[in-house]
């Protein structure tokens, strides 16, 4: 059975101490979930040893890195390695968000580096993928979405696949407040399924979580997460809102 997930990313949001009280509000809910749920914290980095301590022992509650330098170490002024995000027992990272697609010129190339180095560390990607908005409506973000797939992830086996995690954003319903609707977020991810079943066998292929994102909140998480191929949603605005999250994880299926 696939992992259902809500993964928050902070992005570049909150305080140190607000994000402490925002973990305490949301973990004093004691949301256990399902064997199957998994909730994770995509905080900044200088708030994930804080956020790892606070989370440390509650079961399938984990925390990501929002990204990771594609080098391995060395004279990269600023950037943050997967070895140092491991070293503290970091075990999930966020990367190919558009924003970091957009504003810091990631390519398929350098994700697919990126994604080669942490499952060499044993670490779980969550890959960000989907299309802009003039790519929607020019009606490719088929073809779109399936090659940033094919060019960062098609060439790992199928063992290695099945560890990355797969969030479908797209770009125009990122903070906007415009969500994909249920039939348009249901049929792209059943078509990367498709796609993946392709290259790797319908098996595989269902072991695969891919989660939404794009403008998730608690009054819409149910029906998206309804959907047969959404496995739970990565969440930008809500996540920073403890009702907010907590109403999302609880609406995971
Ligand atoms: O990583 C999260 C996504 O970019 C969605 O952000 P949003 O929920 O604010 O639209």
């Amino acid at each position: 059975m696939r992992k259902q997930i809500a993964a928050a990313n902070w992005k570049m949001n909150l305080t140190y101490s607000e994000g402490q009280q925002l973990l305490s509000d949301i973990l004093k809910e004691n949301i256990g979930g399902k064997e199957n749920h998994e909730v994770i914290f995509a905080v900044p980095f200088p708030y994930l040893a804080m956020a790892k301590e606070k989370t440390n022992g509650i079961q399938n509650y984990h925390i990501a890195a929002q990204n990771c330098s594609h080098k391995k170490s060395g004279a990269y002024t600023g950037e943050v390695s997967v070895g140092m995000l491991k070293s503290i027992d970091v075990n999930y990272c966020i990367i190919g968000h558009s924003e970091r697609r957009e504003y810091f010129n990631e390519t398929n190339e350098v994700l697919a580096e990126k994604v080669n180095l942490l499952l060499e560390a044993g670490m779980t990607p969550i890959f960000c993928c989907g299309e802009p908005l003039s790519i929607r409506e020019a009606g490719t973000q088929n073809e779109f979405v399936a090659n940033q797939l094919k060019e960062s992830l098609f060439h790992l086996n199928a063992d290695d696949i099945k560890k990355v995690i797969i969030a479908y954003e797209p770009i125009w319903a990122i903070g906007t407040g415009k969500t994909a609707t249920t039939e348009q977020a249901q049929e792209m991810h059943a078509y990367l399924r498709s796609v993946i079943a392709a290259q790797y066998g319908a098996d595989v292929a269902n072991e695969i979580s891919i989660l939404y994102g794009g403008s998730v909140k608690a009054n819409n998480a149910k029906e998206l997460f309804a959907c047969a191929d959404v496995d739970g949603g990565l969440v930008g605005g809500a996540s920073l809102i403890a009702t907010e999250f907590v109403e999302i994880i609880k609406a995971l299926k």
